[in-house]
C-alpha cells in the first residue's frame, strides 16, 4: 500500500500576496460562505482558502514522504525566483507572507484507503497579528497560463482583484442575508456508526485486558457516529459556530474534514518549533462553574495519577522524537490544566529551537517532515507506539470495520518554506453528502480505565460538533 501519489505532475506556483481589506469586510470566519473553502481559524484569526489552483492526493506508509515532494516540487519555481529570501512567516516588512500555500490533511493510519491530500486554494484570505492580506495562487504550467508564464507574465494584483471578485459571484455569495439566524435546514437524526456504543464499550474491555496482561501501556480507541439531516447542510454555519465557540481551539477545513482541535502537533515558524499535547479528559457537564470549577478540575486531573500516566506517556511520545531535531527544546514538568467549553484536559506546551533552520535556506527539517516524524503521538495511539497501532486496526478496524480516516491525523497548512501548522484532527467529523456528517471521538486506555466512563467521554467530545450541527448534546 504505498501509493506514490496521484499521477499528475506538480505544478509550478507562483502567487502574489498584498496587504487587503477582507472580503466582505466582516471578520474572518465570514469568509466562510459556502462550506467548501479550506480553513484554519483561532482566535478569529488565520486563514480560509477559496477555489483550487492544484491538489495532489496520496495513500500508504510513504503518503508525507510523496506529499513533500511533490510540495517541493510545486514551489520551486518559486522560491528560486525569490532567492530563497525571507524565510519566516512574518519578514520584515510586517506583511504576513505565506505563499505559495496549502492545506493539507493526513490519513490517521498507514494503510487506510482513504486518501491524504494537500488543497493548493486559488486564493487565500489571511489575517494575522491584526493585519489582513490576499494571496492569489496561480499554476504557471495551467492551459490559462502557460502561453504567458513563458512569455514572462507572473501573477498580479490588479488581475488578482478582477479573478477574486469572478470566483466570489461564481459561488453565488452575493447575499450574505440571514447567515446569523438560519437554523438547520431540516429534521437532525444522530446514529451509532460502525462501531456503535455498546462495541465501544467491549472493545475498550478488551483494550484493558491487553493493557493488565501487559501487551502494551496506552491505547487509544475511537468510536464514530453518524448525522443525517433532511435538509442539506449547513456546513460553513458549523464552521463559523465553531471558530466562535471554540475560539482558543484551531478551527480546521480540509476537503470535507471539518472541527476544531485543541491540540497542536507541531508548528513551525522559522527556527522555532511548538506543540501542545493533550491527554487526561474531565466532562464539564454538570460539573462545578467558576472557582469550584477550577478546584473541581484540579483534583480529578492536576492530583489524579490515572490522567497524569496517560498525560506523561503522550508528551514523553512528542518529546523523545521531536529532541533529535532541535538545539533547545522546553516542556513543563507539571501539565496544566486547558479548560475548553465542553471538556478540560490536562496540557503541556512545548518549546523547541530547530537544528538546520538557520540562514536563507532551511537545511533542517520543515513542518510536513516534523509531522511524519511525530503522527501519530500516544495522545491518539498509544505506547508503544507500533503495538497500539496494531491493535487499533485490529479492534477498531477488523472486528468493526471503522477506518478512521482522516480523523485523528494531522491537519493544517504548510508554506513554500518549511513553515506550517499540523494539529491533530479531534473534535471533527467528515462530511460524506449533502446529508450525512460521519463523527468521530476517542480515549485515552490505560489499565485503570472504566468503559462505561470513557464511551461517556467520547460523547463529551464529539459535544462540540454535535452541538454545532444544531443538536442538542
Ligand atoms: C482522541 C481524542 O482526544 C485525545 C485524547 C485525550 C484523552 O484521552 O484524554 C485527550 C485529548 C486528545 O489527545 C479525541 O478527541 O477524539
Amino acid at each position: 500500500m504505498n501509493n506514490p501519489g496521484s499521477a499528475t505532475p506538480a505544478p509550478r506556483l507562483a502567487s502574489v500576496t498584498y496587504a487587503r481589506p477582507l472580503p466582505g469586510g466582516a471578520g474572518l470566519a465570514e469568509v466562510v460562505a459556502t462550506g467548501t473553502e479550506c480553513a484554519w481559524i483561532r482566535c478569529g484569526e488565520g486563514m480560509v482558502g477559496l477555489g483550487t489552483a492544484a491538489r495532489f492526493t496520496t495513500t500508504g506508509s510513504g503518503r508525507f514522504e510523496a506529499a513533500r515532494r511533490w510540495w517541493m516540487a510545486a514551489t520551486e519555481a518559486e522560491a528560486a525566483e525569490s532567492g530563497g529570501a525571507d524565510r519566516s512567516t512574518v519578514p520584515d516588512d510586517g506583511l504576513p507572507r505565506r505563499s505559495p500555500l496549502a492545506f493539507a490533511a493526513f490519513a490517521f493510519a498507514d494503510d487506510s484507503p482513504v486518501d491524504s491530500v494537500l488543497v493548493v486554494p486559488e486564493f487565500v484570505v489571511g489575517s494575522t497579528h491584526g493585519r489582513s492580506w490576499l494571496t492569489w495562487q496561480v499554476d504557471l504550467d495551467s492551459p490559462a497560463n502557460a502561453q504567458r508564464a513563458a512569455a514572462g507574465w507572473r501573477p498580479g494584483q490588479a488581475e488578482a482583484e478582477q479573478r477574486l471578485e469572478e470566483l466570489l459571484a461564481e459561488a453565488g455569495r452575493g447575499s450574505r442575508d440571514g447567515w446569523a439566524d438560519a437554523g438547520p435546514a431540516g429534521g437532525l437524526e444522530l446514529s451509532d456508526g460502525a462501531l456503535s456504543q455498546e462495541g465501544y464499550r467491549a472493545a475498550v474491555a478488551r483494550g484493558v485486558r491487553l493493557i493488565e496482561a501487559g501487551d502494551l501501556t496506552k491505547l487509544v480507541l475511537a468510536r464514530d457516529a453518524v448525522v443525517r439531516s433532511d435538509g442539506p447542510l449547513d456546513v460553513a454555519r458549523v464552521l463559523r459556530t465553531l471558530t466562535e465557540r471554540y475560539r482558543d481551539c484551531w478551527t480546521y477545513a480540509v476537503d470535507g474534514l471539518i472541527g476544531s482541535t485543541p491540540e497542536m502537533l507541531v508548528k513551525v515558524d522559522g527556527d522555532t518549533a511548538r506543540a501542545r499535547v493533550l491527554a487526561g479528559t474531565l466532562d464539564r457537564e454538570g460539573a462545578p462553574v467558576g472557582a469550584a470549577g477550577t478546584e473541581y478540575a484540579r483534583q480529578l486531573l492536576s492530583d489524579n495519577p490515572k490522567q497524569r500516566h496517560e498525560h506523561r506517556l503522550a508528551v514523553d511520545s512528542l518529546t523523545e522524537r521531536l529532541e533529535p531535531f532541535t538545539t533547545s527544546l522546553e516542556a513543563a514538568d507539571e501539565p496544566f490544566v486547558l479548560e475548553l467549553p465542553n471538556v478540560w484536559h490536562l496540557a503541556t506546551d512545548v518549546f523547541a529551537r530547530l537544528v538546520g533552520a538557520e540562514g536563507a535556506r532551511r537545511t533542517g527539517p520543515g513542518a510536513l517532515a516534523l509531522t511524519e516524524v511525530l503522527h501519530p503521538t500516544a495522545a491518539v495511539c498509544g505506547t508503544p507506539r507500533e503495538a497500539a497501532a496494531a491493535l487499533i486496526s485490529r479492534l477498531e478496524t477488523a472486528d468493526h470495520g471503522l477506518d478512521r480516516g482522516l480523523f485523528a491525523g494531522p491537519v493544517g497548512w504548510l508554506d513554500g518554506n518549511g513553515n506550517g501548522e499540523f494539529g491533530i484532527a479531534l473534535r471533527g467529523a467528515v462530511v460524506e453528502d449533502e446529508h450525512t456528517v460521519r463523527l468521530y471521538a476517542g480515549c485515552g486506555i490505560v489499565a485503570a480505565s472504566d468503559p462505561e466512563a470513557e464511551l461517556a467521554e467520547t460523547t463529551a467530545k464529539m459535544r462540540p460538533m454535535l452541538q454545532a450541527l444544531g443538536l442538542r448534546a
